[in-house]
C-alpha cells in the first residue's frame, strides 16, 4: 500500500502547482505589449505560501520593457520575500513550452538553484525544471564571497 503521508503530500503539490500556473495565466491577461503582442504572465511562489504574479510590461524606448517573470519577482523582493518554491509562466504559445529568457533564469538563481519552474503551453500543460537545469553552472551570490576571500588573501 502506497504511503498515505506521501499520497498526502503528492496531493498538496499537484494543487498547489495547479494554482500557481493558474495565477500566471489569470496575469497574463494585463500583460502590456503593444509592441511583440506576445502576452507572458508569472506567478511566483514565497515560501511562506504568498503569491506574487506579475506580467510582461513593454514600452515605446523598447529596451526598457520587463519580462514577466522579473516583475513578479521583484514584487515579491520588494515586499521582503527572497525564498521561493516555484514560478509558473504563461504564454499564448500553443506548441511549445513557454522558456524564459537569459536574464530571467540569471534573475532567478539569485534567489537559489533548487527551485520550481513551470514551462506552461497555452493548454494548461506543463512541463516542470529547476533553476539550476535552466541555467547550469551558474554565477551566483556564493561565487562573489569566494572571490572576496580571494582578494583578501592576496593583499
Ligand atoms: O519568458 C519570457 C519571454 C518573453 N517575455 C516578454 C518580453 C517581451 O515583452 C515579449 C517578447 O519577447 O515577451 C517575457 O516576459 N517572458
Ligand atoms: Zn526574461
Amino acid at each position: 500500500m502506497a504511503n498515505p503521508q506521501m499520497v498526502q503530500y503528492n496531493v498538496e503539490a499537484d494543487t498547489s502547482r495547479a494554482s500557481l500556473i493558474q495565477k500566471s495565466f489569470e496575469a497574463r491577461e494585463f500583460a502590456y505589449c503593444p509592441y511583440s503582442k506576445f502576452r507572458v504572465g508569472a506567478a511566483v511562489l514565497a515560501d511562506d505560501g504568498t503569491i506574487f504574479t506579475g506580467c510582461n510590461v513593454e514600452n515605446a524606448c523598447y529596451n526598457l520593457g520587463i519580462c514577466a517573470e522579473r516583475n513578479a519577482i521583484s514584487k515579491a523582493v520588494s515586499e521582503g520575500h527572497t525564498h521561493f518554491r516555484a514560478i509558473a509562466i504563461a504564454s499564448d504559445l500553443n506548441e511549445e513550452f513557454i522558456s524564459p529568457c537569459g536574464g530571467c533564469r540569471q534573475f532567478m538563481r539569485e534567489f537559489g538553484d533548487n527551485w520550481g519552474v513551470y514551462l506552461t503551453k497555452a493548454d494548461g500543460s506543463c512541463e516542470e525544471k529547476t533553476v539550476g537545469e535552466l541555467l547550469p553552472e551558474s554565477f551566483g551570490p556564493e561565487d562573489l564571497t569566494k572571490k572576496a576571500h580571494a582578494i583578501q588573501n592576496v593583499f
